[in-house]
């Protein structure tokens, strides 16, 4: 071993004996050990089957698609991790699913969305919108059969799903449906495991019966014989080629000529073609479709929201790890100075430190919650009214964290690739595919932008209809201060030492005065907009750039903090809580530093000496923060194998490392074996 290798160690070792908490107890405050023992099976499955080890040099598009498809088939068929899901609770299954996803998806992206489309979504799709009719298509899925697609974006239209053009005609003569792709600009796009390897799609497309369109409905369409994998007579199918990131996934485009599928593989929970040739829709249980529909709209984003929070823990253990021990210019004294200890370094690397711990405890939370509310309305537990609430803010909530959240991972994963300067753009560091993966989620599963929209919709019913302020479900219960909402505005900000303004509960005051401050100015300017050119549309539009989207961010970061508060009152473990309060204010005051034109104009803030305040108190915190770092990241860190990063590894052999990836050899050779922290946590 050089001397510049156990130089690193040192580094590392020097940082965790600084940390004033225990990485055990960390840990177990952030993540349930049930939820960790799951992960564990997936990634020793990971890491005992070579055909999953990372190959960099086999770098074709066209060679990662035909390799993660036999991971795929192998990862369902023999990683036995899906034996039991059917003796499952909806709840047990839900969760279990969701934290399998994580787990594999932190270490091999690819496989883990060609996974959650094919199969997962797809059953999801089946128990939510179909009925007993469609058992079969359930059971061949899980036991890897068949493998299907989501197929909803057409080349011409996107976001805005009710302008889809693909038709599905009902023949009575034949009982079947006529599937038919009007024109180019129908062709379904962009479609994960069409390009090569589905059997089946889960088609959405206009359902017409006797001439009459009854809108989107959703269809299983036989794609490709499951045993040659040739595409059917009258599906016109494609791979769509080379893409910035997530090689390993087949995207695909298809186009319908009069294809013919039978009666049956309409999903019919809601609509369907009656013996006669009639259409009827089946409202038999309304407060069960609304657990349903959220279901078949939120399962993906609750998705995204777990792996991103993945990928920017990730790319924070990384970058904190590289900084502890990467060392550049020398003090007064010629000690060679470790980047962590400069303050630029802090502020560029803390703040998303504190948001993954915001996010983590969020993402888990949240899950929760979710199938909490999709069991409330299957069980019929609540009121009508209350499911209906609780549905519409569980969607409302998901929208606008979706965002945050995946933006905020996007940022800081190109900031953390900068952080470890030209190292980091090795792809045996692992931030450069990280970033690539990432960066569509800000787009699939609803653009972020648009999805923010549906947030300040949500809250201006809020605003507007007391009625509709049922401050006993999740997750109204976290706006009950909206009843106060003119008291609150008539306070001013007092606050002028780093102190008061670094406690949690200023800045949840100061979160609550914004979000009032918002609604109310952002209210008014729809409505002004809605008088001078009565036209919903038109105001509605108007009102996104300095309002309405600034309004649903503000809401998204409101409510994570909400989640992270209760955390922090209910945990018994002192010296946890110390650090994680210290998270929270960096996380929210570095948020609320954004928002600075908005705080000043709200009149919560009135002199130059609150912005000073506000960057002192964030450039405290993260001092403060500097000799908790790496144990913070350390608490929950996947072993080495799984992070999968020259820069990022525990055992601080960062130049041995990497010297074998500028040698390519043993590039990804980093054993699955747990560092001494680890043990502690374990
Ligand atoms: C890697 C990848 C995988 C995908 N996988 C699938 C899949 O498996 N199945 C599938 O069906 N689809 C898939 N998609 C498609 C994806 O769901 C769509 O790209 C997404 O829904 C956005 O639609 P769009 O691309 O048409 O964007 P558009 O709707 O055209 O939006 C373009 C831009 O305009 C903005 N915009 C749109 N409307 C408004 C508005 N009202 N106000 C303000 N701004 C607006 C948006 O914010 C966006 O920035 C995938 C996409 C990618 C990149």
């Amino acid at each position: 071993m050089g001397s510049s290798e156990r130089s690193t160690l040192l580094s590392l070792e020097e940082y965790r004996s600084k940390s004033s908490f225990d990485v055990k107890q960390m840990f177990e405050e952030m993540e349930p050990p049930e939820y960790f023992e799951i992960k564990k099976k997936v990634w020793h499955f990971l890491a005992s089957n070579p055909l999953f080890h990372v190959d960099y040099k086999n770098g074709s598009s066209e060679k990662a698609k035909a390799r993660a498809a036999t991971q795929l088939k192998v990862f369902i068929s023999s990683s036995g991790l899906f034996k039991h899901i059917d003796n499952m609770s909806y709840r047990d299954r839900t969760k279990y699913l969701l934290i399998v996803n994580e787990a594999l998806e932190i270490y091999n992206a690819n496989v883990s969305i060609k996974i959650a489309l094919g199969v997962a979504l797809f059953a999801n799709a089946l128990n939510c919108l179909g009925s007993e009719r469609h058992k079969k298509f359930y059971t061949d899925v899980w036991e890897g059969k068949i493998l299907s697609c989501l197929a909803i974006t057409e080349l011409e239209h996107g976001s805005d799903t009710k302008r889809l053009k693909t038709i599905a005609r009902y023949d009575a003569l034949t009982k079947e449906f006529v599937i038919n792709t009007p024109g180019i600009c129908a062709a379904k796009v962009w479609v994960g495991n069409l390009g090569k390897q589905c059997t089946h799609a889960l088609l959405f497309a206009q359902l017409e019966v006797n001439g009459v369109s009854h809108g989107l409905h959703g269809f299983v369409v036989p794609i490709r014989d499951p045993q040659t994998l040739q595409p059917y007579l009258g599906i016109n199918v494609g791979d769509l080629g080379e893409k910035s990131g997530l090689h390993g996934i087949d995207n695909g485009w298809v186009m319908f000529d009069n294809y013919r599928i039978p009666k049956e593989n309409l999903l019919n929970r809601v609509g369907d073609v009656n013996e006669e040739g009639e259409y009827e829709t089946s409202f038999t249980d309304p407060q069960k479709l609304l657990g349903a529909s959220l279901e078949i709209l939120s399962a993906g984003r609750v998705g995204i929201v777990n792996e991103s929070s993945n990928n920017l823990l990730r790319a924070v253990i990384i970058a904190v790890r590289y900084a502890a021990q990467r060392r550049q210019f020398c003090d007064s004294k010629g000690i060679e100075t470790p980047l962590l200890e400069y303050q630029t370094h802090q502020y560029r690397l803390f703040p998303y430190l504190a948001a993954t711990y915001v996010i983590k405890n969020f993402s888990n939370e949240f899950s929760d919650r979710y199938v909490d509310c999709v069991a409330a309305s299957r069980e019929g537990s609540l009121e009508m009214k209350q499911v209906s609430r609780m549905v519409s803010g569980v969607h409302a909530v998901l929208c606008c964290t979706k965002a945050v959240i995946t933006w905020t991972t996007q940022r800081a994963i190109q900031e953390t690739r900068e952080a470890c300067g030209g190292h980091g753009y090795h792809k045996a560091a692992g931030l450069g595919d990280l970033r690539n993966n990432h960066d569509p989620r800000v787009t699939f599963e609803g653009d972020n932008t648009v999805l923010l929209q549906q947030t300040s919709n949500w809250l201006l019913k809020l605003y507007n209809d007391p009625d509709e302020r049922d401050f006993t479900v999740y997750p109204l219960s976290m706006f009950k201060f909206i009843d106060q909402l003119d008291a609150i505005l008539s306070k001013k900000s007092d606050v002028t030492n780093v102190e008061t303004l670094c406690s949690v509960s200023t800045i949840m005051t100061m979160y609550e005065g914004l979000i009032c401050w918002l609604l109310k100015t952002t209210n008014r300017k729809m409505d002004a907009l809605k008088s001078k050119y009565n036209d919903r549309f038109v105001a509605r539009n108007l009102c996104q750039v300095f309002k309405a989207k600034e309004l649903a961010i503000v809401v998204a970061e409101f409510v994570m903090i909400c989640h992270l508060k209760e955390k922090i009152m209910l945990s018994k473990r002192t010296s946890v809580v110390i650090v994680l309060k210290k998270l929270f204010s960096l996380y929210g005051l570095w948020c609320l530093y954004q928002h600075l034109p908005l705080l000043y104009q709200g009149g919560f803030f009135s002199s130059p000496l609150h912005t000073d305040c506000i960057s002192d108190a964030i450039l405290s915190l993260c001092d403060e923060l500097k000799g908790e770092a790496v144990t913070l990241v350390d608490a929950l860190s996947p072993p080495d194998f799984i992070l999968n990063s020259v820069l990022g590894c525990s055992d601080g052999k960062l130049y041995e490392r990497l010297m074998n990836a500028f040698r390519q050899q043993d590039n990804g050779g980093i054993p699955l074996r747990y560092p001494d922290f680890y043990k502690a946590k374990l």
